[in-house]
């Protein structure tokens, strides 16, 4: 068992926790103090009952349960506060790759289950478990850590940004302007689309991911574990899987190079018309022709009047594939990965940007490790970013260059809401040309 050592708290939303940790926050007076450490295997069921009960979720866990997740859980990563015996408070993080503009995959520290139980809450904990995981990630040489999060304002004050949006659309098929008498899609190129197996998707798609993640920002890997989860080779108790159909898209050339998981949720008006919802679980498309492709197929399945799209990019493509895209009504539009950079000079040199260009930018991290000044040389076909004492170009603090990194956030629109500060006219404008990408940065996966 490890101890890891916390850190005072954060201030303001523009000063994450300094990385450096000590384990001294002091407890609250009468109580005891609360002991920040890696969870042993015993005490791993606490810390799962922990974390349920961060999530509001019944608290007890079966044997089965603990030793599934168990299986996939690397205690040197995983963190609980106690309080006696008693786990209060949980974080746990695995390696990831997220992949930057250009198809590099970068490695990053994804952070997941963190949890303050009510009895324990506003005391610090979270500072200090965030400050010991961004400490350890730093030891393992991560340049990132990414998460997902719950409530929007929690996670800035640490230095993330929110690095990728998402959209979902509910689709009103009676009023898209669609011809029910259309064929399926595939007549025009040659391709078809296939229903397969749970067994013989958990074969498949792995492989249609791998090429998107090769070239589309922001995307994710998937574990062998949640490919299985995907497709119902692994099942959580208490989480019952319930098998949707697997459509798979073969090209003209006989590759599969698409597929689309949904679920559909049978309804009748009165007994006599059918009033069918469609949900798209997992929609993960190598090439625009496959991704058209599979929309068109679920926009032409009988009885299906409605396709909720589940979260997609923000620039997906659903709307416009429909005559009438007001059919498409946007339910959310939400922030969804957020990026924290550890180590500037390999999160900016992983990625390629969209013209040449240099920029000398001065990162705010007070005593973190992003603090400094770098000039950044970029172009598609990659960067240098060194060190400098050159006078800079644009001041940003650590959040928003997390903000920029994968393409999603603006750098004029951040200077216009003061911030990003201009120190020379025009380097906000270069900014947003060099970072932003043609298509938006999507994160298919919740962590
Ligand atoms: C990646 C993920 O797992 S996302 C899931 C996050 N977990 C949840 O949402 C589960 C329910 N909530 C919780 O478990 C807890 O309330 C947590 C983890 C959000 C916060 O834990 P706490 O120990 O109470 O936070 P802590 O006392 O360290 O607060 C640190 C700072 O964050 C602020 N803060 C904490 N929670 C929130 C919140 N939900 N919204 C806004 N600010 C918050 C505190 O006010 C404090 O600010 P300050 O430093 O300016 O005083």
């Amino acid at each position: 068992m490890t101890a890891v050592p916390p850190v005072p708290r954060a201030t303001a939303i523009d000063s994450p926790a300094p990385v450096a940790a000590v384990n001294s926050a002091a407890p609250v007076s009468g109580a005891r103090a609360l002991d920040l450490r890696t969870v042993t295997d015993a005490e791993f069921p606490d810390w799962l009952r922990a974390a349920r009960t961060g999530f509001l979720r019944p608290p007890s866990v079966t044997g089965e349960e603990v030793a599934l997740r168990r299986a996939t859980t690397d205690l040197g990563r995983t963190l609980g506060v106690f309080d006696g015996a008693r786990c209060v408070a949980t974080l746990r993080s695995f390696p990831q790759r997220l992949t930057a503009a250009g198809g590099v995959a970068m490695a990053a520290s994804a952070v997941t289950q963190v949890t303050v139980s009510p009895t324990h809450r506003r005391r610090g904990l979270l500072n200090r478990l965030i400050a010991a995981e961004l400490a350890a990630a730093r030891e393992r040489g991560e340049p990132l850590a990414t998460l997902v999060a719950a409530e929007y304002p929690i996670y800035g004050r640490y230095g993330f940004g929110p690095a990728t949006r998402a959209a979902e659309w509910t689709v009103d098929l009676t009023r898209a302007g669609l011809d029910p008498r259309r064929p399926g899609p595939g007549r025009e190129d040659g391709g078809r689309v296939e229903l397969v197996d749970p067994a013989e998707a958990r074969r498949l798609a792995p492989g249609v991911h791998d090429r998107l993640r090769a070239v589309r920002a922001g995307v994710i890997d998937r574990s062998a574990r949640r490919w299985d989860l995907l497709t119902g080779a692994v099942e959580f108790p208490g989480d019952p899987w319930r098998e949707p159909f697997f459509a798979f898209h073969r090209a003209a050339s006989g590759e599969i190079d698409g597929y689309a998981a949904y679920t559909a949720d049978e309804r009748w008006a009165d007994a006599k018309q059918p009033m069918v919802t469609a949900t798209v679980r997992d929609l993960i498309a190598a090439d625009p022709a496959a991704e058209r492709a599979l929309w068109e197929y679920l926009f032409a399945i009988d009885w299906v009047t409605t396709v909720r799209t589940g979260l997609r990019a923000p620039d997906d493509l659903v709307p416009d594939l429909l005559p009438d895209p007001r059919a498409a009504g946007l339910t959310t539009e939400v922030d969804l990965l957020w990026v924290r950079v550890l180590d500037v000079v390999r999160a900016l040199e992983a990625r390629t940007y969209a013209t040449d260009g240099a920029l000398v930018l001065d990162v705010r991290d007070p005593s973190g490790p992003a603090d400094g000044r770098y000039l950044l040389t970029a172009g598609p076909g990659g960067a240098e970013c060194v060190r400098t004492d050159r006078d800079a170009d644009l001041v940003l603090p650590v959040r928003e260059l997390g903000a920029l990194l994968l393409g999603e956030g603006s750098a004029v629109r951040l200077a216009a809401l003061g911030r990003v500060t201009e120190e020379r006219p025009g380097a906000a404008a270069l900014a947003e040309l060099l970072f932003r990408t043609a298509r938006r940065p999507w994160c298919p996966d919740i962590f």
